[in-house]
């Protein structure tokens, strides 16, 4: 992905929360009695963090995704994002989704996968063509426009979703374990790139992860989760600089944190993948 250099835009801990949920539940009725998927979630998220949600399956993750997104709607408590109803804020097309798999239209071409939603918004051809090009240059796939999904790496198509979701820029991107599926080295690769894209856009990004390494590396701050009922564990601070490199796997204010989030597994009553 691009290489700009990173720009000064620390998180804004004054300004107003983009995602604030205040004992937010969700309860599903299902035919073997309720599930309860999230209980007592408060949570403020602020412009520009990068948080990231970790736990073992089942315990609310994606659900509370969901419900940011207007997938899924709360059964008790309050949450707005941008300061409105999550209803509205999807009206405002106020966020992108990358899913687990890409889903990528196979029969479309990478440039016209990522003009998708600017077609259903009723852009402009040379406006969708302008912010076609300007994203899918921001995840270094300059060049294959062209290309139908089927002829790209997986890595390379999970950029090109990454840039659909960039692409009528949205200032939150909702993000649901979107490397789980690739192998270490390219998960590496692109945890460096979305960490770069991530600085010089100053997005907000919500996170979905299994991998404490991966958690660690990319957050500002960490959401340790546990289930039945699917609640908040601990928040976990991660002040490492915005330009950070993998080599900080290595330092042992990476290993502490990594250390604290597995612990606050543990205590969870949950297992670590
Ligand atoms: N549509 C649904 N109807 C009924 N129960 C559901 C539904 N969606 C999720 N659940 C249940 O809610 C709980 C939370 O599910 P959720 O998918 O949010 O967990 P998760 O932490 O994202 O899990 P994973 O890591 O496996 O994706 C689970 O017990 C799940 O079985």
């Amino acid at each position: 992905m691009t290489t700009t250099p990173p720009q000064a835009r620390p998180e804004a801990s004054g300004r107003a929360p983009v995602i604030s949920a205040r004992d937010l539940s969700l309860t599903y009725e299902t035919a073997d009695g309720p599930v309860h998927a999230l209980s007592h979630i408060d949570l403020d998220i602020r412009p520009g963090e990068f948080v990231s949600l970790i736990g073992p399956s089942g315990c609310g993750k994606t659900t509370l995704l969901r419900v940011i997104a207007d997938l899924e709607t709360a059964t008790g408590g309050e949450i707005t994002v941008n300061g409105v109803s999550p209803h509205d804020a999807r009206l405002k097309r106020s966020y992108g989704y990358v899913f687990q798999a890409p889903a990528l239209y196979p029969w479309r071409t990478i440039a016209r996968n990522v003009a998708l939603p600017l077609e259903i918004m009723g852009f402009s051809k040379a406006e969708r063509e302008e912010r076609v090009g300007r994203n899918l240059d921001l995840v270094n796939l300059k060049g294959f426009e062209r290309k139908f999904p089927w002829q790209l790496s997986g890595g390379m198509q999970q950029r090109a979703s990454i840039a659909r979701a960039l692409s009528f820029d949205p200032d939150l991107l909702l993000m649901d374990e979107p490397f789980g599926a690739l192998d270490e080295i390219v998960r590496d690769k692109l945890n460096e790139q979305l960490l770069r894209l991530w600085d010089v856009t100053g997005k907000t990004v919500v996170f979905v992860t299994h991998s404490i390494p991966e958690a660690v590396f990319l957050s500002t701050r960490i959401v340790v989760m546990s289930p039945r009922p699917g609640r908040i564990h601990d928040i976990i601070p991660c002040d490492f600089p915005r330009d950070r490199t993998l080599e900080i796997r290595e330092t042992q204010g990476f290993i502490d944190i990594a250390n604290r989030v597995r612990h606050g597994l543990r205590e969870g009553h949950s297992y670590v993948d």
